[in-house]
């Protein structure tokens, strides 16, 4: 494909629909806080009689921002997941405002930008990412579509929390539209190393796009300072110097008379309802009758996955199949129950990995399963929430074996639902998790063997060494929780002044050069200044 040239005349991100720039008439009415996100929290479904149904909508950015939404009373400005589609569903407590797509639209913005471009390159390029120039416009046409339907949906000085990948142009679109706002942005995917985001014909746009925000969030420290290096590269503006903390010691990137600030807040999940539900007779009773159904195995494995090429289910079937084979792990004490939810299965590389895994599968149990007793047990649908939850609570050894994960919240559900201190977390050390889960058995993804020790030392700890384990990590996860997470982006958000932000007195920004059209001078790779999103653990704060 032919290198973009760089731009001259109107400004694709910002010019509004009308080519005009925008002006403010009288104070706006709406709500006071508005959450914009690619999805609703639900799913409209037509069946096939004409009935509707809505359905919780998958992934962890639902699963962590319901709750919040819930407890603040607010609006949620999304798409429903089904083309031309503009109806509002009835929810308690949330004010919906459905952004409809077409059928085109979710080809190219959905499936083809954001999750053929952009997923693939935030997630280390596992599979190739895919450049076309009409999915990037068709992207850009939608995330005005998104900023204008916010600037609707948000009061006088509301704040506007624009969520994930899909949107990253929505906060400088929306700033335009309306100055009068407070703008968040939160990334709930890995930001990748500076040389890969370098590839990305869009990349200057893409963070000017973000630089619309007042705050800008991470999980991770180091994705906050991959995006500081690259303001200061690709927009030409100063930035901080200093290491960004957790939840402290924000970055600062100086656009014009604004001040944006970079931070890293890992997202969690409401860990006390969890706990409160998995202890109940109810779910206690429906686990050990799992167990049963199950056929009374010494080991229950569980994976809990959005199928998704990089959740590294084939690592785990890979690893159990050579645990198998070697006598380490006996077939007749153990099943492997993976449940996957379907997911973005228009898009070729997700139709190549769900062959892949069903095969894996496949083979696993043409080697060694008896009649009626399958070792890998594979539901290709999502579970209702209370029966997932007795899942967890049934498995001895928890399998989370991502490639590259932005935080998953699978890992921490899974310990806030063991209450009873029993239970193992493997987890892959390429989860932005694993900066906080010090205490599961941790292993690389690619080195197959160490997976392999790490899935043996869960099945065969100690009941001793589980409690003390679990115990380490329920510290982390009940403490963390979601309502913390929320609370320190937007009361960081609020924070009027440097001197409310105490952590960040003094900060020194580094000028720019010029910034770059071409690509840059980059540091060799070994001493590249600027990592993939660094592991600092949570307690540094
Ligand atoms: N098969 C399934 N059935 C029900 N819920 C599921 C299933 N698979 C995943 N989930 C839920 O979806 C969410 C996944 O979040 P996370 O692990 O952060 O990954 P992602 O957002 O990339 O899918 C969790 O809340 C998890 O419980
Ligand atoms: O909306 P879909 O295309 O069906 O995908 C579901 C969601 O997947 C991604 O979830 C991420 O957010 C989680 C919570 O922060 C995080 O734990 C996980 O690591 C991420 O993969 C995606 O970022 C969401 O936008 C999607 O809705």
């Amino acid at each position: 494909m032919a290198p973009r040239p760089v731009e001259s005349g109107p400004d694709p991100v910002t010019d509004t629909a009308s080519g005009e720039r925008p002006h403010r008439t009288a104070p706006h009415d709406g709500a006071e806080f508005v959450v914009v996100a690619n999805r609703l929290p639900v799913d409209k479904e037509v069946l096939p009689d004409g009935t509707v149904n809505w359905k919780r909508s998958p992934g962890g950015l639902v699963t962590a921002l319901e709750p919040i939404l819930r407890a603040n009373t607010g609006a949620w400005v999304g798409w429903s997941g089904i083309p031309d589609s503009d109806d509002n569903p009835d929810i308690e407590g949330i004010d919906i405002h459905a952004v409809p797509l077409s059928a085109q639209e979710i080809a190219e913005y959905y499936e083809g930008f954001s999750n053929a471009t952009l997923w693939p390159l935030y997630h280390d390029v596992i599979v190739k990412p895919e450049y076309h120039r009409e999915w990037w416009n068709t992207y850009v046409e939608v995330n005005r579509r998104f900023a204008e339907a916010a600037s609707k949906a948000a009061g006088e000085g509301a704040i506007v929390w624009v969520q994930d990948y899909q949107l990253q142009l929505v906060p400088k679109m929306l700033r335009m539209l309306r100055p009068d706002v407070k703008i968040g942005f939160f990334l709930h995917i890995p930001f990748p190393p500076v040389e890969l985001f370098m590839q990305m014909p869009w990349r200057t746009e893409i963070v000017e796009g973000l630089l619309g925000a007042d705050l800008i969030g991470f999980h991770l420290p180091g994705g906050a300072q991959n995006f500081l290096y690259l303001a200061r590269r690709l927009a030409g503006q100063a930035t901080s110097k200093g290491t960004v903390g957790v939840r402290s010691r924000f970055g600062v990137v100086q656009v014009g008379f604004r001040t944006v600030r970079v931070g890293a807040f890992p997202i969690s999940i409401d860990s006390g309802a969890l706990a409160a539900l998995a202890k109940t007779k109810r779910i206690r009773d429906r686990a050990a009758e799992i167990r049963r159904e199950l056929g009374n195995p010494k080991t229950i494995m569980l994976g809990v996955d959005r199928l998704d090429y990089t959740k590294g289910i084939d690592v785990r079937l890979k690893a159990i199949s050579e645990l198998l084979a070697e006598g380490r792990l006996d077939a007749s004490e153990t099943v492997m129950l993976q449940l996957a939810t379907p997911s973005r299965e228009r898009v070729e590389s997700y139709k190549q990995m769900r062959a892949g895994i069903e095969q894996l599968v496949g083979n696993i149990n043409g080697n060694y399963a008896t009649v009626g007793h399958p070792v890998v047990q594979y539901l290709h649908r999502p579970v209702p929430r209370e029966e997932l939850i007795a899942f967890f609570v049934a498995a001895d050894v928890m399998l989370v074996t991502p490639l590259r994960d932005g935080m998953n919240l699978v890992a921490k559900e899974y310990v806030a639902c063991r209450t009873d201190l029993g239970g193992a977390l493997v987890l892959s050390e390429f989860t932005g998790a694993a900066a906080e889960l010090r205490s599961a058995y941790q292993a690389n993804p690619y080195d197959l063997d160490g997976v392999k020790d790490a899935i043996e030392a869960a099945v065969k700890q100690s009941e001793h060494e589980g409690r003390r384990r679990m115990r380490a990590l329920r510290r982390q996860v009940l403490a963390h929780d979601v309502d913390k997470w929320a609370r320190s982006f937007l009361g960081t958000l609020n924070a009027e002044s440097e001197t409310e932000l105490s952590a960040n007195r003094g900060v020194e920004l580094v000028e720019s050069a010029a910034p770059v059209t071409e690509l840059p001078e980059l540091r060799p790779a070994t001493e590249s200044a600027v990592p993939a999103e660094s592991h600092d653990t949570a307690e540094n704060e």
